[in-house]
C-alpha cells in the first residue's frame, strides 16, 4: 500500500492493486497505519466467510517501511521445495503453509487464466470449510475453460473449479499431505491453527508488546451448514488420491444429486 508504486510491478502481486487502491484512501483518512489497515479489513474480510475463522487483531504498527525485494512471495508455478524455504525464511514450518492455505478455501483465480475470471478454488468459495483440503486431491480430469496456463495449473475434477499447480503439489507431497489430509475429518482443528498461523503472520517484523489488542472488534463468524467434508456429487471414494503413508484417506460421504459443477464468483 505505501510502495505500490514498486511492489504492484512484481507478477505475484498481480491483481492485488484493486484492493490496494480502495483500501489506501480509507486508511490515510482515518489516519490508520497500513499495517494496521490490512490487518484489520483482513480479519472482518474473514469473518464475513460462513465458518470462518476469528482473526486476532493488534492495533499499533508504525507507518514506516521499505519496498519489499522482488522474488520473497511464492508463485503457483514455484516447486513445493522453492516455497517451503521460502515460509521457512519467514519462520513458517510446512504444518503452518498447509494452515494458511485453508485461505483458498474461499478463493477464486482471476489473472492465471483470464479467460475463465472467478473461478473458484473448491466447490464452496464462500464457506471457510475442507472441502478444499478434499477437491485438491480429487483426481484432476480436465482444465476448465478453453484456455490453460500449465506452468501454473493443473488439471482439476469438476467443471468450473480451478486448481493451481502450487496446491496440487503441496496436497501431494510427503513433507504436507499428511498435514494436508488431517483437516478433511477436523475442519475444526483446520480453523484453529488457521487461527494461530494468521496471529503469527500478523506479527511479523513487530513486538507485540507495543500493540495494542483490539480483537473485541472484529465480528464472529457465523457457523460453516456443515462440519464435515463431503465428496462432490459424481465422485467416489476411487477418485481420491489418498497421499498420506501414515493414514488411510478417512471415508467420506458423497454428496446427492447430479455431477457438482462450480459456478464462478
Ligand atoms: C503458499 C503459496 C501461495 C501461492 C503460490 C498462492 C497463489 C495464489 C494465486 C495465484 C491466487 C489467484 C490470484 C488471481 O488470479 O487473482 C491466489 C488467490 C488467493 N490466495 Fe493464495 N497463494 C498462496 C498462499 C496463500 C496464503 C498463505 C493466503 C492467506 C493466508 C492466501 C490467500 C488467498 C486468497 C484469499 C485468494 C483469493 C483471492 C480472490 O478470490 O480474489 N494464499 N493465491
Ligand atoms: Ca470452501
Amino acid at each position: 500500500m505505501a510502495h505500490s508504486d514498486v511492489e504492484l510491478a512484481y507478477a505475484e502481486n498481480v491483481g492485488v492493486d484493486d484492493i490496494v487502491e480502495l483500501q489506501r484512501p480509507v486508511a490515510l483518512r482515518y489516519n490508520v497505519s497500513f499495517g494496521d489497515f490490512i490487518q484489520f479489513a483482513s480479519a472482518v474480510g474473514v469473518s464475513n466467510c460462513l465458518g470462518g475463522p476469528r482473526l486476532e487483531f493488534l492495533a499499533g504498527r508504525s507507518n514506516v517501511s521499505q519496498a519489499s525485494p522482488d522474488g520473497l512471495v511464492p508463485s503457483p508455478g514455484d516447486s513445493v521445495d522453492t516455497i517451503l524455504a521460502r515460509m521457512s525464511d519467514a519462520g513458517f514450518s510446512a504444518d503452518e503453509v498447509v494452515a494458511l492455505l485453508a485461505a483458498h478455501s474461499v478463493a477464486a483465480q482471476e489473472h492465471i487464466v483470464t479467460s475463465i475470471a472467478g473461478s473458484p478454488l473448491d466447490s464452496t468459495p464462500s464457506v471457510f470449510d475442507a472441502q478444499f483440503f478434499v477437491e485438491t486431491l480429487l483426481n484432476g480430469t480436465a482444465f476448465p475453460g478453453n484456455d490453460s496456463n500449465p506452468t501454473f495449473e493443473a488439471k482439476s475434477p469438476l467443471p468450473g473449479e480451478f486448481r493451481m499447480l502450487s496446491d496440487s503439489l503441496i496436497a501431494r507431497d510427503s513433507r504436507t499431505s499428511c498435514q494436508w489430509q488431517s483437516y478433511v475429518s477436523d475442519q475444526a482443528r483446520m480453523v484453529s491453527q488457521f487461527e494461530a498461523a494468521m496471529a503469527k503472520m500478523a506479527l511479523l517484523g513487530q513486538d507485540a508488546s507495543t500493540l495494542v489488542n483490539c480483537s473485541d472488534i472484529i465480528p464472529t463468524p457465523q457457523a460453516a451448514a456443515a462440519s464435515v467434508a463431503t465428496l462432490p456429487a459424481g465422485k467416489t471414494m476411487d477418485d481420491i488420491e489418498a497421499s498420506c503413508a501414515e493414514t488411510p484417506f478417512p471415508t467420506l460421504k458423497a454428496a446427492s444429486g447430479p455431477e457438482t459443477s462450480v459456478a464462478p464468483v
